[in-house]
């Protein structure tokens, strides 16, 4: 399996506390992997280095067929590369529709008054993208009525109108109910059939249900890596991470 993304010893300290201690990971050109690992791990610092939010003391982080690496441009820049986040609360136009926001999100044009003059195409492809959301039947609903849950796949889906080529997903199980979560689930394991997600989360029933490779970050760098049962088992990540009722 070729790596889309390539996390080669990198290291980010604030204020002398190293966050991220000579990390190395890497995630192929289409791919599901779960991030796990106790509160303070650094999987959050992990997202941030690789969107360029956060630039790193050491190491590198190349991404596809980019010959440089991502550490020397912008977030706007690796943004566009195709790199795009879901943070942990959803971030929609609440006063505009719901196709109105899949619309604004789509790749090209951008540009809202298509909704206006109705576009067909840029409609269409919205459609498309509620319908892989499961809110084809709220298309002209405002976003600020959706439920929390409502508003998590609305996200998703604008992000997935970008076309990105990895997706990093921060905790998207959080307040959601069993029956929001499964959809969820389903929705990121589509998504990663044609491209490489990314998904931190604290909720192993929900990594469970991804089914995917799990990695176990603990003080800044990869303790386990596998399938979650091989991880489940191993000694180190229950010591800091399962074992401990507070984290688990
Ligand atoms: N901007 C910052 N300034 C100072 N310390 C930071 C900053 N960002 C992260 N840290 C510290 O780096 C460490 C890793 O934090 P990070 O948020 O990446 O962990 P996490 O694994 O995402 O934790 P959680 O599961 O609680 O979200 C923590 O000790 C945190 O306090």
């Amino acid at each position: 399996m070729s790596a889309l993304l390539e996390v080669s010893g990198v290291s980010k300290s604030f204020d002398g506390f190293k966050a991220i201690d000579n990390l190395s990971f890497s995630i192929g050109e289409v791919e599901l992997r779960a991030v796990i690992g106790p509160n303070g791990a650094g999987k959050t610092t992990f997202m941030d280095l690789v969107t360029g939010k956060t630039r790193p003391d050491s190491g590198t982080i190349r991404y596809g067929s980019l010959s440089r690496s991502l550490t020397g441009m912008s977030e706007a820049r690796i943004a566009q590369a195709g790199i795009g986040r879901k943070f942990q609360k959803p971030t929609v136009f609440e006063d505009q529709t719901v196709v109105e926001n899949l619309v604004m999100a789509l790749k090209s044009p951008r540009n809202p008054f298509s909704v206006l003059i109705r576009r067909p195409p840029q409609r269409d492809r919205a459609a498309t993208l509620a319908e892989q959301i499961g809110l084809d039947d709220a298309l002209d609903r405002r976003a600020g009525e959706l439920s929390h849950g409502q508003k998590q796949w609305l996200e998703i889906g604008m992000l997935l109108a970008q076309e990105p080529r990895v997706l990093l997903v921060d905790e998207p199980a959080a307040g959601m109910t069993t029956a929001e979560r499964e959809k969820t689930t389903q929705m990121l394991v589509d998504a990663a059939r044609t491209r490489a997600v990314v998904v931190i989360e604290h909720d192993m029933d929900f990594v469970r249900r991804l089914n995917c490779r799990v990695t176990v970050l603990h003080e800044g760098c990869v303790l386990a890596e596998g399938p979650l049962d091989h991880v489940c088992a191993d000694p180190r990540v229950i010591d800091v991470y399962l074992g401990r009722d507070d984290d688990a």
